[in-house]
């Protein structure tokens, strides 16, 4: 496969997520301009994004929505799906396995393992709590491509260990601290806490840059200084909330 640029990877998901929308609704062909507002990017940047897969849209016309989807789906190695075991069955592993929305977008989540006796056996929205101590061999009769690491912290090294030799080859953890992998294996990282300190950060430099350009208006320069500087904060907010992948990719979501 196809070496893409993270931000791009990142980007992708969300066209995807997108095309998704538009083709429950019933949309054949979407424009460049319609998918990039959709999905809160420039056209150009869309197309560039998009260009990495090869020829896809018809000029003039637009995109095939299917076959688009299609396109990003095979360049993300979504085509064949994921089945996802989740480790950790508490609070966050039971909102996680409640929620709907994994498997309309590939992700079927087959199995969800605790270690907690008062946990194993019961009943999370249709699926029942595993032993932990089967992980390897049902990881291996659940055809398991993805495993969630939703444990306390200090569980987490050895769960991501047995979800290793259970050969699991992409591991999402959402303990803080970072877990070892072989090089075969891709570990995402998710750290909420890291994503609110990042959007702190940047409201506080728009107020800072904000608190700039009042400055530079009582300098006599008011009309084009506040239009350029609104613009760019608006284009800056803009790219910044869809390239969240690329936060999320360098900070949050990190390898
Ligand atoms: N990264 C984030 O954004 C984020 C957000 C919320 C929670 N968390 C983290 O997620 C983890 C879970 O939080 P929670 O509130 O669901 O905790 P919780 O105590 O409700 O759930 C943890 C579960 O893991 C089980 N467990 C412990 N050791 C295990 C092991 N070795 N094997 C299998 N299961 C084991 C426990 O029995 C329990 O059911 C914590 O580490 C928390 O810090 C991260």
């Amino acid at each position: 496969m196809r070496d893409l640029p993270q931000a791009t990877v990142t980007r992708l998901a969300s066209y995807l997520r997108v095309l998704g929308v538009m083709a429950d609704d019933g949309t054949l062909i979407v424009s460049s301009e319609e998918l990039a507002s959709a999905a809160g990017v420039g056209s150009a940047m869309l197309r560039k994004d998009l260009s990495f897969l090869g020829p896809n849209g018809v000029r003039g016309v637009g995109y095939d929505v299917t076959r688009l989807r299609a396109r990003i789906e095979s360049a993300l190695g979504l085509d064949q799906g994921h089945r996802v075991v989740l480790v950790g069955a508490g609070n966050l592993g039971q909102a996680l396995a409640r929620y709907g929305g994994f498997g309309r977008r590939g992700f079927t989540m087959v199995g969800l393992f605790d270690r907690d006796p008062e946990r194993i056996g019961t009943d999370v929205d249709g699926l029942t709590v595993r032993d932990v101590a089967e992980l390897e061999s049902a990881c291996r009769e659940l055809g398991a491509t993805i495993g969630v690491v939703a444990t306390p912290d200090e569980a987490a090294q050895q769960v991501c260990d047995r979800l290793v030799g259970a050969g699991v080859r992409c591991i999402l953890s959402f303990a803080s601290s970072s877990v070892e992998v072989p090089p075969h294996v891709e570990v995402g990282r998710v750290d909420l806490a890291v994503e609110m300190q990042v959007l702190s950060f940047r409201s506080a430099r728009n107020a800072e840059s904000d608190h700039g350009t009042a400055v530079a208006s009582d300098h006599g320069t008011a009309v084009a200084s506040d239009h350029g500087t609104a613009v760019a904060a608006v284009g800056g907010a803009r790219s910044t909330s869809t390239g969240l992948g690329s936060t999320k990719n360098g900070s949050v979501i990190a390898p």
